[in-house]
């Protein structure tokens, strides 16, 4: 990329497991002829689940740097500095001429936004194009229609659904996704109460947020002067001020020492850009945990737990390994009122000699049993007020016992609703195991 080049940037937020993620994968499915996109992955976990998702999804790949990941914060506070740096390198050394940002679940896209419009930051290199919120229809309707606010707090904490009113408020385009989960009335209603919250705001509606590309990527539709007129917005910028002239030298700086190669010298950007919003995570009483285990799951055992998942959980997602589905690892994503588990593809350990050392090789910290090879259960969870230990220890419930791990020609005779199989010929949604309301 040249410098002059201004790469156009969309940031796609909205609420944990909204479908940005799904998105992103039907954008670089049906949107790259138009674009080369690059995509930047924040996640609220230390284990990156999304951007493992999108590289099996698509051609981009985390070697190449097509897909890079932020993980276990949000880019919107803890994470601005790595995201100025990671903004930075993208533009200086990889080739693309879009660029996507998934923020977390959690994040507040307005000082995200802002990172685009201040002059002083690395994301001058960029052009700020959209702002989307992907908003899941069946759980604003819930939220806000039948008043049942997500995961009230006692703690002084404020509810998850005042960080997504706030999504809603901030955005140039609303993609109203999981429209197979409500009627025609009720989707009214929720575009009803999106409207009094964003007069004027583009709708879209979708199911598998299988939006046209056109509506969300070189709209042109992010007005600076309109955004700042978001009170929250002229918040941050005047309370970002006292910072702007010592960071506008900075950052001169850094650019006049880029050399013609495009290396960068000396000066790292280690400020703190503290900024008067607390932490997201503190605010809304978020916390995550990750579950990982090396034995399968019993598939009645984890099936019954699945069937009554709590309600402290707000988002759960990675991968398992389910005893008699030994060939292939299944992804689970768990957000509101739905679980989905699906095939994802074969686990190492049963590929050809050759395929399963290069996938050792390109990954030396990656578990390797002498016996069972990669397969394993990895976990994250998210929540307001879990109860991590009895998680935990329920989920330790379905694992296979010492006797029942012994017995492993018996695996196949298991009762198992899990999907075990890649049918080639039907879309992946048709082959998912489908538990909780509105299947
Ligand atoms: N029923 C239904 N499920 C959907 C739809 N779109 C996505 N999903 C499912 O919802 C779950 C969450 O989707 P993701 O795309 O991972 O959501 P996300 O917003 O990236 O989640 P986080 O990054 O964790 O906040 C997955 O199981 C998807 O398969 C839809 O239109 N209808």
């Amino acid at each position: 990329m040249s410098f002059e080049d201004q790469p156009p940037v969309t940031v796609l937020s909205g609420g944990l497991g909204a479908g940005k993620t799904t998105l992103l994968n039907h954008l670089l499915t049906v949107g790259s002829e138009q674009y080369d996109i690059a995509v930047l992955v924040n996640d609220v976990g230390e284990v990156n689940v999304d951007a493992d998702l999108i590289e099996s999804g698509s051609d981009l790949s985390m070697d190449d740097g097509g897909v890079t990941e932020l993980s276990n914060g949000c880019i919107c506070c803890g994470l601005q500095n790595e995201l100025d740096q990671e903004l930075r390198r993208l533009a200086l050394d990889e080739e693309f001429d879009y660029l996507v940002i998934e923020a977390s679940g959690i994040s507040d896209p307005v000082p995200i936004a802002q990172r685009f419009v201040s002059p002083a930051r690395a994301s001058s290199l960029y052009e700020l194009d959209t702002t989307v919120t992907v908003v899941d229809a069946h759980q604003f309707h819930q939220t806000f229609v039948l008043d049942e606010p997500l995961n009230p707090t006692e703690d002084g904490a404020r509810p998850l659904s005042d960080l997504l009113a706030e999504q809603v408020e901030f955005c140039d385009v609303l993609v109203l996704n999981k429209c197979d989960l409500v009627s025609a009335e009720e989707r009214e209603e929720v575009e009803r109460v999106i409207r009094t919250f964003h007069p004027g705001v583009d709708i879209v509606r979708t199911t598998e947020s299988a939006v046209d590309p056109e509506r969300i990527l070189g709209t042109g539709r992010f007005d600076k002067d309109e955004a700042s007129n978001a009170a929250r917005w002229r918040q941050l910028i005047s309370s970002d001020h006292g910072d702007a002239t010592d960071d506008a030298l900075h950052e001169h700086n850094v650019e006049v020492e880029i050399d013609v190669h495009g290396h960068e010298h000396g000066h790292s950007d280690d400020h703190s850009h503290e900024h008067d919003h607390l932490h997201p995570p503190e605010e809304f009483g978020v916390e995550s945990f990750v579950y990982e285990r090396h034995r399968p799951f019993h598939p009645e055992r984890f099936h019954e737990w699945l069937c009554s998942f709590p309600n402290s959980v707000v988002r759960a997602k990675g991968h398992l390994w389910v005893a008699g589905r030994d060939r292939y690892a299944l992804d689970l994503s768990q957000a509101g009122t739905q679980t989905h588990v699906e095939v994802n593809g074969r686990w190492a350990v049963t590929l050809p000699d050759f395929q399963r050392e290069s996938y050792r090789e390109s990954g030396a910290d990656r578990h390797w049993d002498e016996k069972w090879g990669d397969r394993e259960t990895k976990l994250v969870f998210i929540g307001a007020g879990m109860d991590e230990s009895h998680l935990v220890e329920t989920l330790d419930e379905c694992l296979l016992s010492e006797t029942e791990m012994e017995l492993d020609d018996d695996w196949d005779t298991f009762e198992n609703p899990f999907p075990g199989t890649i049918e080639w010929s039907q879309p992946p949604m048709q082959q998912r195991l489908v538990v909780g309301e509105g299947q």
